[in-house]
């Protein structure tokens, strides 16, 4: 094993004022960025670490940075340090054309006068650095790298920014890893590397294992306790290599007229499989009444502020919230429920179906809008089935016309899938299952109005038919 890299680095002072003007233009466009229509005002230094120092050719900057925005839309309100974003800064005295698409922009003062700044994972010798340091193991800073020893990592793998759209970015190297970059970060443990790290000691053969991962330590002071909890920064897995995404494949399969019944089932089993896992793995909980009260009082209070931001949920909020009461009531009645740890963000893009057919989990973050120490509760492993049948609902609504009888049959294959390996049926306990479907709908509604207002009728027609509990 090669040594770790130790360095301490400083960076240049009044760096980030430099950057700021730029940074405030740039930031907003970024598709991963979650403070969408609110300006940036200002930001916060959390970390910066020099990665490569401004030479005449190139420079590298790591930047965790806290964004200042308005509380609320376009108004001035107050302000405060609200997400906190990972940054890699490149900088060249100027750019050649294939960085292009990457300018943040040209910096007029400060220790970087007159360099050229740009999104760095677009450049080859940044991302080679990331793997290099991953592979050494190395700390520079408050940076952490860290890795399985029992994975080889060979050198000289060539990098490619992946350009689909992303909640964070990420990096392929010679299409043998791939380097997820977390952009929106917490402190604490990331549920994207404590569960499949759990799974991976399990033996779980559904999850990549992750084979590397980057943490900050913002606070590198050895002083006493309580320290900053670490940052989750990245995550390096196996590429499933000529994957197909679960999206894409039931589109695909939809557009020919075909059934997607046997891919459901095998979904099914594949979910049922990482929960089995994952209840071995880590704690799990019995719910009671007031464990389950707590959750039904979540799910109404999303409902309620899902109603102000989109006011279309309105008519629906009564029946929508009847599943919640519903459930509440079984509970009052004494029964109780097991909660484990789940994906929490389960649809048909997070599902890879290698050329041999096998199927893979990924993206085990959570829903992004949730609060970190929320996604880390256990939950019901319905709460997972209601996402991949909320995903069979959402590909059904996408082709060229709405398909719901291909929905009902690929629902209830999944669910027999999920049975024959978890051995026990979703259906069986329809109440659960509603409220949880209509739980994910009401944040899909939320979802869809602030990133993809035209998506925004998907998740409404689920409302309605949850709302007057139509079931299927
Ligand atoms: N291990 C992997 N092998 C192959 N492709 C992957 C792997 N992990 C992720 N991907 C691809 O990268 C895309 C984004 O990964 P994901 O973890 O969902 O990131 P994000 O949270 O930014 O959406 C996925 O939709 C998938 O196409
Ligand atoms: O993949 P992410 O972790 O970024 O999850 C977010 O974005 C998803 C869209 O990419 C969104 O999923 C919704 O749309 C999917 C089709 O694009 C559909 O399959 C899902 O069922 C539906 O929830 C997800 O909700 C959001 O958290």
């Amino acid at each position: 094993m090669s040594e770790a890299v130790t360095r301490t680095v400083t960076t240049p002072p009044g760096l980030l004022a430099s950057l700021d003007p730029l940074l405030r233009e740039w930031l907003p466009r970024q598709r991963w960025f979650a403070g969408k229509g609110r300006p940036v005002t200002g930001f916060t230094l959390v970390a910066a670490t020099e990665l490569l120092p401004p030479t005449a050719k190139l420079g590298l900057y790591h930047l965790l940075v806290r964004a200042h925005q308005p509380l609320l839309p376009g108004h001035g309100g107050p302000e405060q340090p609200g997400d906190c974003y990972q940054l890699l800064i490149g900088v060249r005295e100027a750019l050649p054309p294939r960085l292009a698409p990457a300018l943040i922009g040209h910096v007029t003062r400060g220790p970087l006068a007159g360099r050229t700044v740009y999104e760095a994972l677009h450049d080859t010798r940044p991302a080679e650095l990331l793997l290099e340091a991953l592979r050494t193991r190395a700390r520079i800073g408050g940076l952490r790298f860290d890795r399985d020893p029992r994975q080889e990592i060979r050198p000289g793998l060539v990098p490619r920014l992946m350009t689909a759209e992303q909640s964070n970015s990420s990096v392929v190297y010679g299409d043998t890893f791939i380097l997820k970059l977390l952009r929106r970060v917490v402190p604490g443990i990331n549920p994207d590397l404590e569960l499949p790290l759990a799974l991976a000691r399990e033996g779980c053969p559904r999850v990549p294992p992750p084979t590397a991962w980057l943490v900050a330590d913002p606070d590198e002071s050895p002083g006493p306790p309580p320290r900053a909890e670490p940052y989750v920064l990245g995550v390096l897995q196996p590429f499933v290599q000529g994957a197909t995404d679960g999206w894409e494949l039931a589109l695909r399969e939809l557009a020919k007229g075909e059934d997607f019944v046997a891919e459901a089932r095998a979904l099914g089993r594949a979910t049922a499989e990482v929960h089995t896992a994952l209840g071995r793995a880590l704690p799990t909980v019995t719910l009671g009444h007031p464990q389950l009260r707590s959750m039904v009082d979540g799910m109404s209070e999303r409902l309620e502020a899902a109603v102000h931001a989109v006011p279309a949920l309105r008519p629906y909020a009564p029946g929508l919230r009847s599943a919640f009461t519903a459930l509440d009531d079984l509970a009052a009645g004494g029964r109780t429920w097991t909660a484990q740890r789940v994906h929490g963000d389960l649809h048909l893009g997070q599902c890879l179906r290698s050329p041999a057919g096998e199927w893979s989990l990924i993206d085990f973050e959570g829903e992004p809008a949730r609060p970190m120490a929320e996604r880390r509760m256990p939950q019901p492993a319905v709460r997972d089935v209601a996402g991949m049948l909320r995903s069979f609902d959402y590909a059904a609504r996408s082709a060229d016309r709405p398909h719901p009888e291909w929905a009902v049959r690929c629902r209830a294959a999944y669910c027999s899938g999920y049975a024959e390996a978890a051995g026990r049926d979703p259906r069986t306990d329809p109440v659960l299952l509603r409220a949880c479907e209509t739980d994910k709908a009401v944040y899909e509604v939320v979802y869809e109005a602030r990133h993809r207002p035209e998506w925004l009728p998907v998740p409404l027609a689920a409302v309605r038919r949850l709302a007057s509990s139509e079931q299927t």
